[in-house]
């Protein structure tokens, strides 16, 4: 039996009193897709709220909600993002941090609005929801297997795209903000891994989804793991060598892409679609120089660099957005793959889509040049032996060495970094010399 039930409380007349504190709150978030342009105004797709099923403390109110924002394509809906929340009369000192803001006017005037998840009580409701298969509202939850009860919760502070929860050192609740109609790929990829006896990516064991969209994932926490990221910077930060680690990661990469290629289909393009590559970076290059305007004198250099690109035919589903911080090493020595979402800035379709191997590879080869970048002094010999390490891993693995096609690989690495200008742009402006550095050596080499 569920240990939650669900009311879909007088959602409309929440909104109201909702919006003065979401237009405060909302863009400041990392996971806000939509920084840089105004918020004009909500609307609210769903709400559904879990209660505790002996009725008492106040429930975890569940809300789909499109941010109105100029500048929106014609025929595009608004962005639609997963809010949680918990609304009480007073909030405790411990969770003061996660105060929202405090309702202005109508009956509910003074009561304060937080981020539920950073409620141990709210977020435990979501646990023992997601424990039961079945349905809330709108909301659709599903197990693959018995999970047990009653695991305490906290939320990752990590800075990211969406939001994750820990329950027990057990399992990991990753909470996709942006949701768009059709499976989300961190599911997706993961549960097609998993079932073609993949090790390399930790199982989904629940989920939930609303409609089409998919809005949270569980999977098992490798707790005594360390990101890649980390164990790169340390090991800068020690005067280490990171190239058999690299090795290792490049054999790992391999051993999802082969998995992928056998779960998912694969295919070879026509001509005139391996063109529509180059074409299609180049159209990320004329968006990007917009948005970052620093871009502008590096563009003939870049699109000579697409324009060299003429390889690219075999695409199967890859992971779309692989860096050092999607990579986990376990006590073992072992490294698993996680964050299969692709970019979170690109539009679902485009994520979903069969790609060559070769993205997936340039974007770990962009990760060792920002580890490099960010330690000081620069060490630009330690990213290249990582880089080739990596290669090489790659190719023991896969039997096809990501060298071989230079002019590809060195496009797609440029394809990257002009990606990472503008996600620096958006959400780190500090971070912005690291891609552009690389976007100078890319463009004038
Ligand atoms: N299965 C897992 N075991 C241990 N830690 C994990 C696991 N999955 C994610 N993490 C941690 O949570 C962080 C955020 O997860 P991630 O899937 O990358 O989310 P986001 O899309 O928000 O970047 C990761 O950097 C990692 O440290
Ligand atoms: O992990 P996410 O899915 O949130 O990915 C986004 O954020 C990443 C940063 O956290 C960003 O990665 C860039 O910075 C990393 C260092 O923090 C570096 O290792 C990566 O190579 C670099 O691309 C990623 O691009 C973005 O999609």
């Amino acid at each position: 039996m569920p240990e939650t039930a669900s009311t879909t409380r007088a959602p409309d007349a929440l909104l109201p009193s909702l919006a003065p504190l979401l237009h405060e709150w909302l863009p400041r978030q990392r996971w806000f897709a939509g920084k840089g342009r105004r918020v004009t105004g909500f609307t609210l797709d769903a709400a559904t709220e879990l209660l505790p099923l002996d009725g008492t403390g106040p429930g975890l109110l569940h809300l789909l909600v499109r941010v109105e924002q100029p500048g929106r394509p014609a025929g595009t809906p608004a962005d639609c993002y997963q809010l949680l929340l918990g609304v009480r009369t007073q909030l405790p000192p411990r969770l003061a941090p996660a105060l929202i803001g405090r309702i202005r006017q109508g009956p509910l005037a003074g009561r304060a609005v937080y981020e539920g998840l950073r409620d141990p009580r709210l977020a435990g409701l979501l646990y023992d929801r997601l424990r039961t298969p079945g349905s809330t509202g709108p909301l659709r939850f599903h197990a693959t297997t018995a999970l047990p009860p009653a695991l305490a919760p906290r939320m990752l502070d990590a800075e990211q795209s969406n939001s994750s929860l820990v329950f027990g050192d057990s399992f990991i609740l990753k909470i996709f903000r942006r949701v768009s109609p059709g499976a989300n790929p961190d599911l997706e990829l993961p549960l097609a891994l998993s079932r073609a006896g993949c090790a390399r990516v930790p199982a989904p064991v629940a989920w939930f989804e609303s409609g089409a969209s998919t809005l949270g994932v569980l999977q098992p926490y490798l707790r005594d793991s360390r990101d890649g990221w980390r164990l790169a910077l340390d090991a800068l930060a020690d005067g280490r060598e990171f190239t058999v680690e690299a090795r290792a990661l490049g054999r790992a990469t391999a051993e999802v892409h082969l998995a992928l290629a056998e779960a998912l289909p694969t295919r070879r393009l026509a001509r005139a679609e391996t063109e529509q590559l180059a074409a299609a970076m180049d159209r990320r290059l004329h968006a990007a120089a917009q948005a970052v305007p620093a871009l502008l004198p590096y563009v003939p250099g870049l699109r000579a660099v697409f324009a060299a690109a003429s390889g690219g035919a075999a695409v199967q589903r890859i992971h779309g957005d692989l860096h050092l911080g999607q990579t986990l090493r376990g006590s073992d020595g072992g490294w698993a793959v996680i964050d299969f979402e692709g970019e979170p800035a690109k539009p679902l379709d485009e994520r979903r889509s069969p790609q060559p191997t070769v993205r997936d590879v340039a974007g770990m080869l962009r990760s060792f040049d920002y580890a490099a970048r960010t330690h000081r002094p620069w060490n630009a010999d330690w990213a290249s032996r990582c880089r080739a390490a990596y290669c090489a891993g790659y190719a023991e693995a896969s039997g096809v060495d990501p060298r071989a096609d230079p002019a590809l690989l060195r496009a797609y690495e440029t394809d990257k970094a002009v990606y990472e200008v503008v996600y620096e742009a958006r959400h780190r402006p500090d971070w912005l010399p690291v891609p552009m550095s690389a976007i100078e050596r890319l463009a004038t080499r």
